[in-house]
């Protein structure tokens, strides 16, 4: 079985969460993209989608799939999104597709997070994967400095801009072992949009597709 073929099948595994007649969350990424289509067969199931990304709105349209702003909706009742790293405490670093702080809007609505992964983003602790800051432009020195007083390598991700216009710090080599309080030490320096550690608000359900098959761990 390939990256892609374990994508899809844990893809097709987060169909099971999909309640009928509710508005779900959807997320970014490759992973997410084979969830999409997977939505697709099942799209009268559900009333419509919220989606963290221009890329992923994009998807669900082309596909049939109604697509809501955030503010049109007051509850949605699963989010699904994958992951760049995530450990058995259910927390992640989340960013590399740059979609972090409307994935971190988007699933702070949702009253259950499923995080689908395959085997290769389960970590024991969450820094091998150089961590995402979004970052107010003006600001960008000012927190990469902010940064290194912490002990991180911040790396100007050139030429991305985010969807709501900002720029990304990919934060190598910091220690990350108390994400939340990382989090919210990150969440505190002026000019910091959000940051890629999703711990104050972790997963609810880790959905891995391994050689074995899927496994569920919530
Ligand atoms: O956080 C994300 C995008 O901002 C993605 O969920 C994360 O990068 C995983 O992507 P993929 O499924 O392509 O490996």
């Amino acid at each position: 079985m390939d990256q892609n073929q374990k994508k899809q099948a844990v893809a097709r595994a987060a169909l099971a969460y999909v309640e009928t007649d509710t508005v779900i969350g959807v997320g970014t990424g490759s992973t997410v993209n084979f969830f999409i289509d997977a939505l697709a067969d099942i799209k009268h199931k559900i009333t419509a989608a919220v989606s963290s990304s221009e890329a992923s709105t994009e998807r669900l349209k082309k596909l049939g799939i109604d697509v809501l702003s955030l503010n049109e909706v007051d509850s949605l009742s699963v989010y699904v999104d994958g992951a760049d790293e995530v450990t058995e405490h259910k927390h992640m670093i989340k960013g590399g597709g740059a979609a972090l702080t409307q994935e971190k809007i988007v699933a702070a609505v949702a009253k259950r997070f499923i995080c689908i992964v395959d085997d290769s983003k389960r970590v024991p602790v969450l820094g091998k994967f150089p961590l995402p800051i979004e970052v107010i432009p003006m600001a960008r020195s000012y927190v990469a400095r902010e940064l290194v007083k912490l002990g991180g390598d911040p790396v100007y991700r050139q030429g991305v801009i985010t969807d709501n216009g900002n720029v990304i710090l990919d934060v190598h080599n910091l220690d990350i072992l108390a994400p939340r309080d990382l989090e919210q030490t990150l969440n505190n320096i002026p000019g910091v949009v959000s940051n890629g550690i999703f711990a104050l608000r972790g997963a609810d359900v880790v959905l891995t597709a391994s050689e074995s098959g899927v496994a569920t761990f919530d």
